[in-house]
């Protein structure tokens, strides 16, 4: 690759001797202590403060420009959101930006977020790039990362803000906390489960560096499970915080985008198209669910192994009733109804980790998981599954006559026959034995 970027070859002793690149960063050392007073804190927990200095900034701009024109169609797009820039591990950079993160940033990052930048090890760092036509802003959303190290190269630009709402696990993740002006070479740091967005870019064009980090230890503990919780209690939002992409009640307080509006802030389509879609298709395949699988009651149906036609008359039963109840509740268009109806035909994708939670035991099994309250309601699988039990099953749910267990509560030994069987005569059974004792994990997320 040319350009003037050849120090990212360089080891990271060389480089922290500042023998190849001695003129990178404004912050040479930043540790929070030498930081007092640099940092513009802003409201919970996010960070201003400058990193790079402005020949690091057209270096890497013109490293990127140069990727651009020259090897286009290999790159990959930054993430599922931004459509245009470049991840810069591709571009060789990865030394250069583990140098970053382990010997500037990680001091900074253990004293500002010590539980989520344990022994961080791993980094995703991209290039992301707004102007007219091209990407224009971005939806509200959550990052796929720990900590974010968020800094801008320039250009010249106007508007191009970021706005900060609350962190997802809190209730007011959907209320306006402020926003940030980017300013070439000042980076921003945050968690990455804070909820943000970029507002739309006026004129010209912005382009910015962000570093993912991400902490294994972290992602092993309980506190990471916890984080992964989304409050559901949230306060009325405010509009700016709301996302096409994640807010199924987004339709609720704002117009729908065109689907190019959608597009130019990276609204993930096959996401939002999935749950759209919901008013064609009652019935959801449990392999692949939509995300408000942890947010909304949902009827599972488990079937795998079972001979073909079998599993086609329980679905058209199952058709037939998720129509009529989502009939009754005046779904509407845009919006998912407040009950979601699954089939599982084949333990892949997520079925075994939903089959573990709901402690379905056999097949066919019917189950009502309701990960949001941490509750499941189990159908008596001795009983005959058909189109009558069924629908009582789901009326006594939605009267509130079910007896809840908690996800994860140990199924009654005697309550079914041997769990490695299904329930009926199964020809070629192929799903996976569910665990004889599953974990205790409430509230445990699937997406
Ligand atoms: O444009 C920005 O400043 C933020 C980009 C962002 O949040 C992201 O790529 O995840
Ligand atoms: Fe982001």
């Amino acid at each position: 690759m040319e350009g003037n970027l050849s120090c990212a070859s360089t080891t990271s002793e060389m480089f922290t001797k500042k023998v190849a690149c001695p003129y990178l960063f404004v912050c040479r050392d930043c540790r929070a202590s030498k930081f007092q007073g640099r940092f513009a804190r802003r409201n919970s927990g996010v960070f201003s403060f400058d990193l790079l200095s402005s020949e690091f900034c057209d270096l890497l701009l013109e490293e990127v420009d140069h990727a651009q024109k020259t090897a286009r169609e290999a790159l990959d797009r930054p993430n599922g959101m931004n459509r245009y820039g470049v991840v810069l591990n591709q571009l060789g950079l990865e030394p250069l930006i583990t140098v970053i993160q382990q010997e500037y940033l990680m001091p900074l990052m253990a004293s500002l977020f010590p539980l989520e930048s344990q022994e961080c090890q791993d980094h995703h760092t991209f290039i992301v790039r707004y102007k007219a036509d091209e990407d224009i802003g971005l939806d509200m959303h959550e990052d796929d990362s720990d900590v974010t190290l968020n800094a801008c190269l320039g250009k010249d630009f106007e508007g191009a803000t970021l706005s900060f709402c609350g962190l997802v696990t809190d209730d007011n993740h959907r209320k306006m906390q402020y926003t940030y002006k980017h300013e070439k070479g000042r980076a921003v740091i945050h968690l990455g489960r804070h909820r943000h967005g970029a507002d739309n870019i006026q004129s010209g064009e912005r382009v910015n560096f962000i570093l993912w980090s991400v902490s294994e230890t972290y992602r092993n503990s309980e506190a990471y499970r916890l984080h992964r919780l989304r409050s559901s209690h949230a306060e009325t939002p405010d509009p700016i915080c709301l996302s096409y992409t994640h807010d199924r009640d987004y339709t609720k307080y704002l117009p729908k985008p065109t689907k190019a509006e959608a597009l130019s802030r990276g609204v993930i389509m096959e996401v939002v198209e999935r749950r759209l879609d919901m008013h064609q298709r009652p019935v959801l395949d449990l392999a692949r669910p939509i995300e408000e699988i942890n947010s909304v009651p949902s009827v599972c149906l488990f079937m795998e192994g079972l001979p073909p036609p079998r599993q086609s008359e329980l679905f058209q039963i199952l058709l037939q009733i998720a129509s009529e109840v989502h009939k009754d509740v005046g779904c509407v268009e845009g919006q998912v109804p407040p009950i979601i109806f699954f089939i599982a035909v084949q333990s892949s994708g997520a079925v075994p980790q939903v089959r573990e939670m709901s402690g379905a035991m056999s097949s066919p099994s019917l189950v009502i998981l309701d990960v949001d309250a941490e509750k499941r309601y189990r159908l008596d699988s001795k009983e005959d599954l058909d189109g009558t039990a069924i629908r009582n099953f789901v009326a006594a749910f939605r009267k509130g006559e079910l007896k809840a267990e908690p996800i994860g509560s140990p199924t009654a030994q005697n309550e079914d026959a041997d769990p490695q069987k299904s329930s009926e005569e199964v020809a070629g059974t192929s799903f996976d034995t569910p665990p004889k004792s599953p974990q205790a994990r409430p509230g445990c997320t699937l997406l």
